[in-house]
């Protein structure tokens, strides 16, 4: 920056930063009723009549908005249930706040039987944004496309125009690459949103990298030609700050006049006539007023793929025997919330690391972030990733069935230096679901992530054989020194499974997997699913569904860039359709 950094503005990056700490750890996520809040309110009409009113202000939602405002004769209406970023939020290294914070849904499962056997009452959190930029600014910003076979599999379902060849010019529109070495066919420079080599690297992720390359693997552009190897992660920063989707498509045109955003306007229902079978706009309560918007074009749902199938479902466009039994009218009958997807991630494999290398400066990392766009807060804390076939695989060709995130922790004064292997599962069996608790809007859904759940154990088998490739990965001359940290999970060494057998890390993967926040399906696109390949609800018009709850067959890594990528298509296919 060419402006001095004075103390105070470095102080309220340091009060900032506690606060934002305080207040999670503080954080306890109340779950609302409608009908004790607005018992007495009385329904609005909104002024002014809007072309589109796109519902969800996050990562699909600000992406659609800023494209369907790009003409001038659209009237769009952006409704989103949280707040603003702030320059505390877009700090990388906050990432790991933002998810116990104000800033989140605060959603949990259900106690669930097969995995978080190590949370209390067996509940775990479902993290989900909730602010301008949804998820995209509470994640952890790295910039994954997926495998070209996830998006080949798109298509053999049934959704023409979503393979690979389809969607590559989908994910190049909307890309900034600021990288080391990228290749044109597959990247793009000039797009809305920055994709960034990491700011900083600790010298462990060297190590990572060149245990890698011990093994025979490669290190590769993963959003390229080839997806197997190890890299660097891509991120989604511009000059070390997070780039939001709503910091990267809106901020530079709020001066529109056809875009209207709304913060803190929560919508409760989508209004769908049960005759015509019409959307015609949407209730949404903002602060203590219940407000009524007609959208004269189409109304699309960007809420994400937990409250995308909870507010279609309190909008009659659900499972009919559910809505029935909670005295919704059941407008169409549809398989919502059936098939929820997510990734389960291991964090229990730990190595010690006791090369020296002391990290514990926070006043330094501030300054340094502010005034050289580098150091530890300009990254999530994953310093590497590796997209590997495991040996349980059965694939034939190159297709990943785990990638491992590679998370160093530099010794402290509080502890050793050391890492995690985060070992990821890629196209986890196992099937979760969205349901509704009750007909209250402002209620939680009930959500079941069941991972670990199939039958033939093909999702704890895989993770097991992640884990016996990650302590392969471990045992080379790269990171020689590396001990297997062997403090046993609670609960799982014993004398019939001692620590390290297979009996021990299938007890630890069932105590120590968490949900990696990438759900998807819950609204999937197909013949026989809850939309069709233009996204359009089946049976409903002029409603359609723009979000990661879409996706039918999950991704081969992280779902933001491919949920990107469906805005952008889904910004097209609207305007076509409307010219
Ligand atoms: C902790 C975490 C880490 C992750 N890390 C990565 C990563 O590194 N890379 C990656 O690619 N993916 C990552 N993901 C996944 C990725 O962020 C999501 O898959 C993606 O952002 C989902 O986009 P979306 O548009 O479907 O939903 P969201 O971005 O969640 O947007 C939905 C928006 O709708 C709003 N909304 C919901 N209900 C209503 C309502 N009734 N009325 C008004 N507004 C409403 C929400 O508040 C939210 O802003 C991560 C997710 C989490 C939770």
């Amino acid at each position: 920056s060419p402006f001095e950094i004075t103390d105070h503005y470095i102080q309220s990056y340091k009060d900032g930063i506690a606060e934002l700490k305080a207040s999670a750890a503080l954080h306890h996520p109340v779950e609302r009723s409608f009908a004790a809040e607005y018992a007495e309110a009385e329904v609005k009409s909104e002024p002014h009549e809007y072309d589109f009113i796109i519902v969800g202000g996050g990562t699909a939602g600000a992406v659609l908005a800023s494209r369907l405002s790009e003409v001038p004769e659209y009237k769009v209406l952006l409704l989103e249930a949280g707040g603003e970023e702030t320059k505390i939020t877009k700090i990388p290294g906050m990432h790991k706040v933002l998810g116990a914070s104000k800033h989140a849904w605060g959603y949990h499962t259900e106690p669930q039987e097969t995995w978080c056997l190590g949370h209390e009452n067996k509940i775990c959190p479902v993290v989900t944004g909730k602010i301008l930029g949804g998820s995209s600014a509470i994640n952890d910003m790295i910039y994954t496309r997926g495998n070209v076979r996830d998006f080949d599999l798109w298509a053999d379902l049934g959704n023409d125009g979503w393979c690979y060849d389809d969607v590559l010019p989908y994910f190049k529109k909307s890309e900034n690459a600021h990288l080391h070495e990228f290749d044109r066919k597959f990247h793009n420079q000039g797009g809305l949103l920055s994709v960034e080599d990491p700011h900083y690297l600790s010298n462990l992720s060297h190590a990572f990298l060149a245990a890698g390359k011990e093994l025979g693997k490669n290190i590769v552009d993963y959003n390229g030609k080839d997806q197997l190897g190890f890299s660097v992660p891509q991120l989604n920063t511009e000059n070390g700050e997070r780039t939001s989707t709503y910091n990267a498509f809106i901020k530079h045109f709020a001066t529109r006049k056809n875009l209207v955003v709304r913060p803190l306007s929560q919508v409760i229902e989508i209004l769908i006539s049960p005759h015509s079978k019409e959307a015609q706009g949407v209730k949404y309560v903002h602060e203590k007023e219940v407000i009524a918007a007609k959208a004269s074009k189409e109304v699309i749902l960007t809420t994400g793929a937990i409250n995308s199938a909870q507010l279609l479902m309190l909008s009659g466009v659900g499972p009919k025997e559910q809505l029935e039994s909670l005295g919704i009218e059941c407008i169409i009958d549809s398989p919502v919330g059936q098939y929820l997807k997510d990734h389960p991630t291991f964090k229990g494999l730990n190595y010690i690391y006791p090369i020296e290398e002391h990290h514990d400066d926070h006043e330094h990392d501030i300054i340094n972030y502010l005034r050289n766009g580098k150091g530890p807060l300009t990254v999530p804390g994953i310093e590497a990733l590796a997209f590997l076939k495991t040996e349980a695989s059965k694939d034939t060709a190159h297709y990943p069935d785990v990638y491992f995130t590679f998370v160093p922790h530099p010794k402290t004064a509080e502890h050793e230096a050391n890492f995690d292997v985060q070992i990821t599962l890629t196209h986890p069996k196992s099937t979760g679901y969205v349901a509704l608790k009750t007909k209250d809007p402002l209620n939680w859904p009930k959500i079941s992530l069941n991972h670990l759940s199939d039958a033939d154990e093909h999702d704890i088998t895989t993770m097991l054989a992640g884990i016996r490739l990650a302590q392969h990965l471990c045992d080379t001359a790269a990171l020689k020194g590396s001990k297997l940290n062997d403090q046993p999970i609670d609960g799982c060494a014993s004398e019939e499974h001692p620590f390290n057998s297979d009996g021990y890390w299938k007890c630890a993967i069932k105590h120590a997997t968490y949900s990696a926040g990438h759900y998807t399906g819950s609204c999937k696109m197909g013949k026989e699913a809850v939309v069709d390949n233009e996204l359009r609800v089946h049976n409903v018009h002029k409603l359609r569904v723009v979000d990661a709850s879409v996706i039918p067959v999950s991704i081969t890594g992280h779902p933001q860039a491919a949920t990107v990528m469906i805005a952008e298509k889904a910004a097209e296919l609207i305007k076509h359709s409307w010219k």
